[in-house]
């Protein structure tokens, strides 16, 4: 196992930009096992690349179907020497591609989210599905621009989408006024492609484009092969509540997750921030902007298996360009004493035992409050170092989904945590779209002191609950 270092070109590595408010971290020092890196061939380095040569390769923004390593401004996710499962793949091409389209999608959910809090409109309206759980133009919106964009950049491959939603409620009669609007949402994020180094449809994309983009996301994965695992829009509820939410897209490879990538459009670089809803973060940010330039909320996570590295950098907002430049590593919390440690857990009490993980929090001594947040922005907020635990005890009989954990679970294990179920195992993503054989819950951590403990703690009440 292991991969190569991480080598910056020194003109990149020397004047990183530095958000004001990174929390006060600095970005550590390289690390000695394998790295992603963000590297430039061919042309002499310059120490202040013009935006669109870092944010824009024309082998990706022109071409359609990306050719590493063959563009003048060619910036390369470069995590060799094996360590994956699969002959030692770096997953270059797919890293960067994913990257570049949560990128794009979260833009989207951005605009459909703010719209939300505006008076009725088709694009702010929220629809029920058939199990009363919400649906918006974001979700139909992104499943069908990271279908659209995986496509064309991987025209090569035949690509297969496990993913949440299905066609039918848009390709109903009483469907017509919703997908005007998703159609209007997704042209609009996708003439802006090339702002991700991506490429714009030559023409508008019609309704039966879309409908079609979103059919081609009817895999049901399984244990062999190749296949994306996307949930357009992870904790609906938050995002529809206009709070925490997430964008994920996986690949999995023969029933592993090969690479994560989380786009988290909320989460704020100031971590105590992640206690209050966004709307105190709107009203503070009207009281006291944020400076211009400063990162101050919103970032893309990503990781891929063996790497030993997980990575972050700052969404790009409205007029800005993704530049690889302000990637940083994200590492787990050191903290391993139950007394300082913070646990997450899903915010919906139907989702959770709350009370289950209020016992058990007491057992192994955890004293702090428990963090309450939507999406897996929970997963984030380990990978992040922001909280040390994650606990999720779904009520009998409910079958956890891939898409719901499998970016998290490999940003999390690269980032230094651990992930399992509430038995010690791994995850199991090689049996179709659940989490088939999971034992009791989910239990992720920063490190294996505090896994330990927890699982303890949970077969020692588990009988005496009524879970
Ligand atoms: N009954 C039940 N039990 C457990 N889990 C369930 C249940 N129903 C739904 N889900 C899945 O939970 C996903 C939301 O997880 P969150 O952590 O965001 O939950 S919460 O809203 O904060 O309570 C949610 O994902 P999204 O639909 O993407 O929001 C569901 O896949
Ligand atoms: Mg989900």
């Amino acid at each position: 196992m292991g991969c190569s270092g991480l080598r910056l070109p020194t003109w990149a590595a020397a004047a990183p930009p530095s958000p004001s408010d990174w929390d006060g971290r600095r970005p550590r020092p390289r690390p000695r096992r394998g790295a992603p890196v963000v590297r430039r061939r061919c042309s002499a380095p310059s120490s202040t690349p013009t935006p669109s040569a870092a944010a824009a390769p024309s082998h990706l923004a022109a071409g359609g179907s990306p050719r590493v390593g063959t563009a003048e401004h060619d910036w390369v996710w470069d995590c060799r020497g094996g360590g994956i499962g699969g002959g030692g793949r770096d997953y270059a091409r797919e890293m960067e591609v994913a990257v570049r389209v949560v990128q794009a999608a979260c833009t989207l959910c951005q605009r459909v989210q703010s719209s939300l809090l505006l008076p009725a409109s088709a694009s702010g309206s929220v629809y029920s599905k058939l199990d009363r759980s919400p649906v918006t133009v974001a979700d139909w919106g992104v499943q069908a621009i990271v279908s659209w964009l995986l496509s064309d950049c991987f025209q090569d491959e035949n690509i297969s989408i496990v993913a949440e939603e299905d066609d039918e409620t848009l390709s109903s009669s009483d469907g017509a006024a919703l997908l005007e609007s998703v159609v209007a949402a997704v042209n609009g994020c996708l003439i802006e492609a090339p702002k991700y180094g991506l490429r714009s449809p030559e023409k508008e994309l019609k309704a039966h484009d879309i409908l079609q983009a979103i059919r081609r996301c009817s895999s049901i994965g399984g244990p062999k092969g190749r296949f994306w695992v996307l949930d357009p829009v992870d904790g609906t509820l938050g995002f529809v509540r206009g709070d925490q939410y997430a964008v994920a897209l996986a690949l999995i490879e023969d029933g592993e997750v090969v690479l994560g990538v989380l786009g988290c459009p909320n989460y704020p670089m100031k971590k105590e921030w992640l206690n209050y809803h966004q709307r105190y973060y709107r009203l503070m940010s009207k009281v006291s902007p944020p400076t211009s330039g400063s990162w101050h909320k919103g970032c893309v996570m990503y990781a891929h298996r063996g790497c030993g590295q997980a990575w972050m950098q700052p969404l790009v907002h409205d007029f800005g360009k993704l530049d690889w430049r302000n990637s940083r590593e994200v590492r787990v919390s050191t903290v391993s004493d139950p007394i300082s440690a913070t646990f997450c857990e899903p915010v919906e009490k139907a989702n959770t035992s709350h009370s289950f993980t209020a016992g058990l929090a007491h057992s192994v001594g955890l004293r702090k409050q428990p963090l309450r947040v939507y999406s897996m922005v929970k997963y984030a907020a380990i990978a992040r170092g922001d909280v040390e635990i994650f606990m999720k005890f779904a009520r009998a009989g409910y079958k956890e989904k891939i898409w719901d954990h499998a970016a998290g679970v490999v940003i999390i294990r690269e980032a230094g945590g651990v992930i399992t179920d509430a038995g010690g195992r791994p995850l199991d993503f090689s049996m179709g779209v659940f989490l088939e054989g999971l034992d009791r819950g989910i239990i992720a951590c920063s490190g294996p002191l505090l896994h330990h403990r927890i699982v303890g703690a949970v077969d020692a009440s588990w009988n005496s609950s009524t879970l």
